[in-house]
């Protein structure tokens, strides 16, 4: 039996290439959250053309950061499983072209958030990119603190969203950044767990106690999943949403800490997997939840 490689056209080749540059999947959901939280605004509605603008403006300036730690990571991620194919650290695509990408992408994502919704929104969308291409970046190889502060530019997009709605920074917007913030702490460890061959492969050292997966790295992550249960309170009690999705949250907030628990009883690669996969899906459904119940009581 001959093992067929489907031929695919150069055209849709550069459409994955650029799928790639952008990160696809992680922009889409960190976009995700700033149109959500956007849409939490008391007094904002679905407004499909403002939605549309809102999701333009976030892919092109996440793409652009995610561009950027793309060009400086070329190095290191040919040495990860992982990331070895992606177009620049494969030799597909040319650093000028990466960087050009970044450059259009900017102009036109700063352009969109300034120009429809307002400028506060487009310099934390900026100020966002630079401390994650240029701080959380090079930091990633120097010490585990470069979480913290990946975090803050991975929770920016839920205040970018409420901003953009509210025009000014309110307790709402501080609230979802918060719940985002935390959230990442439990998500990354248990990527770096499972990946943890490959990061310590390219040199990166981003894993609590001497770079190794211990239980105190599992208890680090109960921690944090543990202090977003206040938050997930805040958005009833600032009066966004109703009382359903304040106890539906808080639901997923004790699924999440179970999964670090088991984490920490188990100490193995399939506790942590479950822990990245519970993570994955955490995310849409608590924006979910809030906003149907911010549409619907
Ligand atoms: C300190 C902050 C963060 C770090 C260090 C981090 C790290 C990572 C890494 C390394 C992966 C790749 C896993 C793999 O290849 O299997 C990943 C995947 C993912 N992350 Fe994060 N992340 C962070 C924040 C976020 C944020 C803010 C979001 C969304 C709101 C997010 C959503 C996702 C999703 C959906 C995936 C799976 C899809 C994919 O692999 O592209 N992450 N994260
Ligand atoms: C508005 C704006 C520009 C916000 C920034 C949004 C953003 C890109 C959030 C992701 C946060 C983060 C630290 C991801 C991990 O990257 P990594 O470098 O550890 O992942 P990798 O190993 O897959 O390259």
């Amino acid at each position: 039996m001959t093992t067929e490689t489907k031929a695919i056209s150069p055209f849709s080749a550069k459409v994955n290439d650029y799928k790639q540059l952008i990160k696809f999947t992680l922009n889409i959901t960190v976009v995700f959250s700033t149109i959500l939280t956007y849409l939490l605004v008391p007094g904002i509605q679905f407004d499909i053309k403002m939605v549309s603008l809102l999701a333009i403006g976030g892919i092109l300036i996440t793409g652009a950061a995610n561009a950027i730690n793309q060009i400086y990571e070329k190095d290191s991620d040919k040495l990860m499983k992982r990331t070895a194919n992606r177009p620049i650290a494969s030799g597909r695509m040319s650093v000028t072209e990466g960087w050009f990408v970044v450059a259009v992408s900017i102009a036109v994502g700063t352009f969109i958030l300034a120009y429809f919704f307002n400028w506060s929104a487009a310099l934390l969308s900026l100020f966002s990119l630079f401390l994650y291409g240029f701080v959380y970046t090079p930091l990633k190889k120097v010490s585990a603190i470069s979480v913290l502060v990946g975090a803050i530019p991975g929770a920016m997009p839920c205040l970018i969203g409420w901003v953009a709605g509210a025009d000014h920074f309110s307790a709402g917007g501080w609230a979802f950044f918060a719940i985002q913030f935390l959230w990442q702490f439990p998500h990354f460890w248990a990527i770096a767990w499972v990946a943890h061959g490959d990061y310590t492969r390219a040199g990166f050292k981003l894993l609590p106690n001497q770079n190794e997966p211990t239980q105190n790295t599992a208890i680090q992550a109960i921690l944090y999943t543990v202090a977003m249960i206040p938050f997930g309170f805040l958005p009833f009690y600032l009066g966004i949403t109703g009382q359903m999705s304040m106890w539906l949250v808080l639901a997923a907030n004790i699924a999440m800490t179970i999964q670090c628990v088991r984490l920490y009883k188990e100490m193995d690669v399939k506790a942590a997997r479950r822990v990245m996969f519970s993570s994955y899906i955490y995310m849409p459904v608590v924006f979910l939840i809030f906003y149907a119940d911010k549409i619907t009581f």
